[in-house]
This record gives structure tokens, sequence and C-alpha cells, in this order.
């Protein structure tokens, strides 16, 4: 086990030992291990990583680990930080409603700061118990019609219910083009702009380069006159939820963002040591490579035990699949690389998926994630004391249930010598959420290394893209 001084902990016991990840598989790779450690070092000190190119093929810089730390000159700066936070206040008793627009990194990792801060009624609470902050609602992360229009019948019955009705339209996207963000955003925009009553407004976040590079959205901005925060260059989607893309959300819903960046900056202060024995993200990744390099597990499950964390399994699918889920090498060799990462929650999945963790092919690593302390835990009562098998549940607190169920999947799988790791949340809070999202997204920089590919770009979703485009002009002739 591997705990840092916040509490933070790596317990590590069912993925190294015997018939499992060894201390010969880590020596096999020692010089690999302090190169892809130097790798990262030169990354953070100058955001150069060897080979990565961006979507034009040319170098990129890599800077989502400057993003914890906030000061004068770097991408969040206190400027940055302060006009966030006069951004959340100006919404505060002000604002009934906003909708976020997004997909991918321009979305998910939105989605866990909502979850976890807001849980799954904040929109039907009053705006004395949301702290005076808006309700949030989700879209542009499907081109799904009939969600879009239940949105929208929801918004226009809520803006007949209250006069001035007050929304705000956030729209994310990095490239400023993205269809399904965009094609969301122009269906709510045109079908709430003029209801009677209802005051919209719209805030962009997207890359901030002006002249000829400036993203569709940033001219709509522009010429719009809209507020804007950036998606700044050298933060890849996945990566931005420590930027303005995540802190944006933060702000909208009264999230602590100082204590989630303090948290990210405290798992990065924890990783500046070479010794993957002391540094979490060096040990995630070297861990998880030879599972899968030396013993086949090539699919992680990622299964927090809470369901306002089921969002960091979705955040994680995306970094995970498109950071290392890669054809070739930066030699340019074919290795297909890349664990295959499923969502799962705990208990629930339990009674979906572990029939197949624990009887399927060997060919897994399941990630649990515990929160130790919770801010409310009922007591199971002895309601019904004449139902007998009911009354072994009875007197307990629902967490100790709970991780009693962890406990026995772990111990289950490690019986029958499959592979899994618990990372320990102290609480469920700003802090910790930074500090394990950050933990994730650079250990996903060292197997980068350590597998040889690069984890900052995602060709492969270009493949669907260049058929898609002709299939939508395609439709549109045919229309006329
Ligand atoms: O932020 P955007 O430019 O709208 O991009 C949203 C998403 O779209 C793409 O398909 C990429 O593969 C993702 O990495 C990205 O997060």
């Amino acid at each position: 086990m591997l705990t840092l001084p916040s509490g933070f902990a790596f317990d590590y016991a069912n993925l190294y030992g015997d018939g499992k990840v060894t201390g010969a598989d880590i020596a096999g790779i020692a010089g690999r291990i302090a190169a892809a450690h130097a790798a990262v070092g030169h990354m953070r000190a100058t955001g150069e990583v060897r080979g990565h190119l961006s979507k034009d093929g040319v170098p990129e810089k890599v800077l989502f680990s400057q993003l914890p730390y906030v000061a004068a000159g770097n991408l969040n700066s206190p400027e940055s930080i302060r006009r966030l936070k006069d951004f959340g206040a100006s919404l505060r008793h002000r604002t009934d409603a906003v909708i976020h627009f997004g997909i991918g990194g321009s979305y998910l990792g939105n989605r866990v700061l909502f979850d976890a801060h807001c849980g799954e009624f904040w929109n039907s609470r009053s705006p004395e118990e949301r702290g005076g902050y808006p309700e949030l609602y989700f879209s542009g992360n499907n081109l799904d019609p009939l969600r879009t229009d239940d949105l929208i019948k929801h918004i226009r019955a809520a803006a007949a219910e209250k006069t001035p009705y007050r929304l705000l339209l956030v729209v994310v996207s990095k490239s400023g083009g993205t269809l399904d963000t965009m094609g969301s955003f122009m269906v709510v925009h045109e079908a709430l702009r003029q209801v009677p009553g209802l005051e919209l407004s719209v805030v962009a976040v997207t890359d901030p380069a002006g002249g000829d590079k400036a993203t569709l959205l940033k001219k709509l901005a522009n010429d719009s006159g809209w507020p804007t925060f950036a998606v700044p260059d050298g933060v890849g989607g996945r990566f931005s939820v420590f930027s303005e893309v995540g802190l944006v959300t933060a702000a909208c819903i009264g999230f602590d963002l100082d204590a989630f960046l303090a948290g990210a900056r405290s798992m990065d202060q924890a990783c500046l040591e070479g010794d993957p024995r002391t540094n979490p993200a060096l040990l995630n990744a070297v861990l998880k490579y030879l599972a899968a390099a030396n013993h086949g597990r090539n699919i992680e499950i990622f299964m927090p035990y809470a369901d306002r964390l089921k969002a960091v399994a979705e955040w994680y699918v995306q970094l995970l699949a498109e950071s290392l889920g890669k054809r070739t090498d930066r030699q340019g060799r074919e290795v297909f690389y890349g664990r295959t990462p499923v969502v799962a929650v705990g208990t629930t999945d339990m009674h979906a998926q572990t029939q197949q963790h624990q009887d399927g092919a060997r060919d897994k690593v399941v990630q649990f994630v515990r929160v130790a302390a919770w801010d409310s835990d009922p007591v199971i009562p002895d309601a019904f004391p004449s139902a007998r098998e009911l009354t072994k549940i009875s007197s307990l607190r629902m967490s100790q249930a709970l991780d009693a169920a962890l406990e026995a999947n772990a111990q289950a799988l490690a019986a029958d010598g499959r592979y899994s790791a618990v990372f320990h949340l102290p609480h469920l809070d700003a802090f910790h959420l930074g500090e394990l999202l950050y933990l994730l997204a650079l250990s996903v920089a060292y197997e980068g290394e350590l597998a040889d590919v690069d984890a900052f770009d995602q060709p492969g979703v270009e493949a669907y893209k260049r058929i898609m485009s002709p299939k939508l002009a395609a439709l549109k002739q045919a229309g006329r």
C-alpha cells in the first residue's frame, strides 16, 4: 500500500507479488522506467514530448502538468482564477439554469465535477439549497433528438413558471466546430432564443487563438459579443478538466476549484521522484503496463464504489482509450497498443459484470475506487425483525456494507489469480478528486513512455470523420 500524507492511498497488493506482476517483471524494465521518468520530467519542465505532433503534423507542447500551479504567466494565473470566481459569483442568485454543451474532453471532466459536487438531485433542489447557484444541464454529448427535445421542453416549462427566466448556455469546444456540440447548441439556441420572458446569454470556451487561426466558435463569440474562456494551447481535451474547461463548470456550481487544483498539485509533488515504490502515478503505470505486456491483462475495469464517481470511470475511458490505444509506436511500427477501458460501479455491477470478471478470460485488471469517510452514512435499521435474512445487514452503516462488498469482491478475484487494485479516497471532496484525476492523467503520460506510443494524439478518431463528412454533405444535397 502506498499512502500519501493526505491520506490518499494506492493498494496494489492484488496486482503485485507471486502470480501477479513480480519484482522480476519490474527489474526487467528498470532502464525503461528510469527513461520514462526522465521523459516525464522533461515534459514537466519544458512541455516537450519526444515525437508528439499536433493534428496538423507540427511539434506541439504538452502542458497539462503546469495546470495545477497557479502563478503569473502560467496557464492558470491568479488573474484567470479571479475571473472564474467572479464569473461564478455573477451567476449566483441571478441565473436560473446553465446548459453546458460539450463532448469528449469538453464534457467528461465537467460531468465528474458536477456529479461529485452536486449529486443526482441538484436540479430539483431550491435555489437556497443550491447556495444560489443555478441548475445545470448537459447537452451536446450526443446528437440525440429526443433528449434534446426533452431538454428544450423542460426549460420552456420552467420559463413559463418564472419571469424573467435567466438561462446561460456554456458552449465548450477546443476545436470550435465539433458537430455534436455545435449541432445541439444550434437546435437549443434557436428553440429558446425567442421564448417570452426567457433571457438567454452565451459563454464560449474554445481555443483562444485569434485572426486566421480563430476557431469557428471563437469567431461566433467575437461576432456576437459572447464572453470567452480558453482551452489553452498544449492542453488536450482529456487533460482539460484542470483548465478553464473544467473550472468554468466548477465556478457555475460553487465547487472549490482552489482545493481541486491543490489536490492535483499535491499529487504532482508526490510524483517527482523516479522510484515507483513511492511515486503513485509511476507505480500505477508500471504495474498496469506490465500486467498487460507480461501477463495479458489487456482490459481495465474502472470500478468506483460510489454512484457520484461513476463519471470518473467515464472520464477515464476517454483518457485511457485516446491516450494509449495506438496502432503504431513512435518508430512507426505497428503495435496495436492499449488496454480497453470498461466502466463499472460497485456494488451495482457486482450484479451484472462480476460474473465475467471472476470466470471470464484472465485478461482484466479491476481498478476499484473506495471512499473512506462519507458525508452521510445511514445505519441500516432492523426494520423487519421477522425477516431473519435481512437482519444480517441491520445495524451496520451503509458504508460498512459497501466496504465489505468491495473487499469480498477483491478477495474472490485474488483467490482465483485475478488482478485488482484500490485507490482509497479519504473523503469525496474537491482536493481528493484533484489528486485522483491528476494521478490518472500523469499515469498515462508515464505509460505512453513505457510503451513508446504518443499518449497525446488521437489520429484514429479521424477515420470515421473522413467518412461522415461526405455523408452529411450527400444528405444535405439530397434534401435540397
Ligand atoms: O473540444 P472539442 O474540440 O469539441 O473536441 C471534443 C472531442 O472530440 C474529438 O472526437 C476528440 O477525439 C476528443 O479528444 C475531443 O475531446
